[in-house]
């Protein structure tokens, strides 16, 4: 691999040990997958984070380098941790508080801002055509396919390397080439009448080459929840969005095209509750938008408190204080708020019969990580199945 003169120092340890490895473990990875050279980035967003996720393993790996007092040489977000951060949630367990803060002390020390959240965007939404390096899966589709960002799907551990090192290798996503739409996907009026992370699971599950989806116009937090799912459940980084993904940052070479009907997605709306299970519902994956915040506060207000189980709902901390009175709205109906968390990287108190979603990304990893059921549903049947 070519390397500067700079990269040829950092890799020599002229800087100190942790930017050696750190730019070593890149070199090695873009050398395996056929990278020639490397390229800089302008955000790094640093995934396996999480104390439930990583335990003693990873928070020893962080802890080492951060002994060292290293600094992130670039802008630098985190994904949600495992406690709720709010303090309030009766859902979350906070049982690694702890631990967790010893996690928290080492990144944000190294320079990281404490968004704890999967939707960095929001922080700090990326142009189309710049390089970044980012952990997780949601976060990383979301910044291809709606920015036109330039990232591939990488591991917590590669995104901290390019996070200290502020270089990732230049291969896969960053290259124009390797971003060409090949199968197109047209979705059939029924699907829209309900979540689109249905549409997602199943592009995920059956569609392996970069898809182009013909979306009709829809507001951003279910672009999240489709792509979101998309990633979950396939292993993609990149769909193009007709109209939306800015021009010049893909290409199109179209050799099939696909009509999704109703009864190709059916089979994810899951479980709907029976009448003695007891139901969380669940909004918030990847974290909850202003956009959703705001219909949330519609269905909600003319509620008291819910009927049966709890509606949880997870976000970045600073959207709660940025828009602390829907927040407080929501509070007064007994919505349970995490913070900086979600269910999917962290431990619950109590055992639910069955989770009701809006998320295809929590259809597909709550069976596995709490052995619940699910069942997606929107927003308002969500609300509704609670609280009526
Ligand atoms: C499922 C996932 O959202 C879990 C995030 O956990 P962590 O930040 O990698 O611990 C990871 C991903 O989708 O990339």
């Amino acid at each position: 691999m070519y390397l500067t003169p700079f990269q040829e120092r950092m890799l020599k340890g002229e800087f100190g040990w942790v930017y050696a490895k750190a730019l070593e473990i890149i070199v090695k990875v873009g050398e395996a997958l056929g990278s020639d050279r490397l390229v800089e980035i302008s955000h790094a967003h640093v995934s396996g984070v999480s104390y439930s996720n990583i335990g003693e393993p990873g928070l020893d790996f962080l802890r080492d380098f951060y002994r060292e007092m290293p600094r992130f040489r670039v802008y630098t977000t985190i994904n949600p941790g495992c406690v709720d951060y709010g303090m309030l949630s009766q859902v979350i367990d906070n049982k690694y508080l702890g631990k967790q803060a010893l996690i928290d002390e080492a990144l944000v020390g190294m320079g990281a801002k404490p968004v704890f959240t999967c939707i960095p965007y929001y922080h700090r939404p990326p142009l189309p055509g710049e390089h970044l390096a980012w952990g997780e899966s949601s976060a990383v589709i979301f910044a291809n396919s709606y920015f036109g960002a330039m990232t591939n799907r990488e591991g917590g551990p590669l995104a901290l390397a390019s996070a200290l090192t502020g270089f990732t290798y230049y291969h896969g996503l960053h290259e124009l080439e390797n971003r060409v739409a090949r199968v197109l996907i047209k979705i059939s009026p029924l699907i829209y009448n309900k979540p689109l992370s249905l549409a997602g699971l199943w592009i995920g599950e059956n569609v392996r080459k970069v898809p182009m989806l013909e979306i009709k116009e829809k507001p951003l937090y279910e672009i999240k929840a489709l792509l979101a799912a998309m990633a979950a459940s396939g292993s993609h980084a990149l769909a193009v969005l007709d109209g939306i993904t800015p021009k010049g940052t893909y290409k199109t070479s179209i050799e099939e095209t696909i009509t999704l009907e109703f009864s190709d997605v059916e089979k994810y709306i899951g479980e709907t509750p029976g009448t003695s299970e007891t139901v969380l519902g669940y909004v918030g994956c990847p974290h909850t938008h202003p956009e959703e915040l705001v219909i949330l506060r519609r269905l909600l207000e003319k509620y008291r408190e819910p009927k049966r189980g709890r509606l949880l709902v997870t976000m970045p901390p600073e959207i709660a204080s940025t828009y602390s009175s829907i927040v407080r709205l929501l509070l007064s109906r007994k919505v349970d708020i995490a913070l900086g968390t979600c269910p999917v990287v962290s431990v619950l108190r109590k055992k639910y019969d069955l989770m009701l979603t809006n998320s295809g990304k929590a259809f597909f990893y709550m069976r596995k990580i709490h052995g619940l059921k699910v069942g997606i549903a929107s927003l308002k049947e969500i609300v509704e199945s609670i609280y009526t």
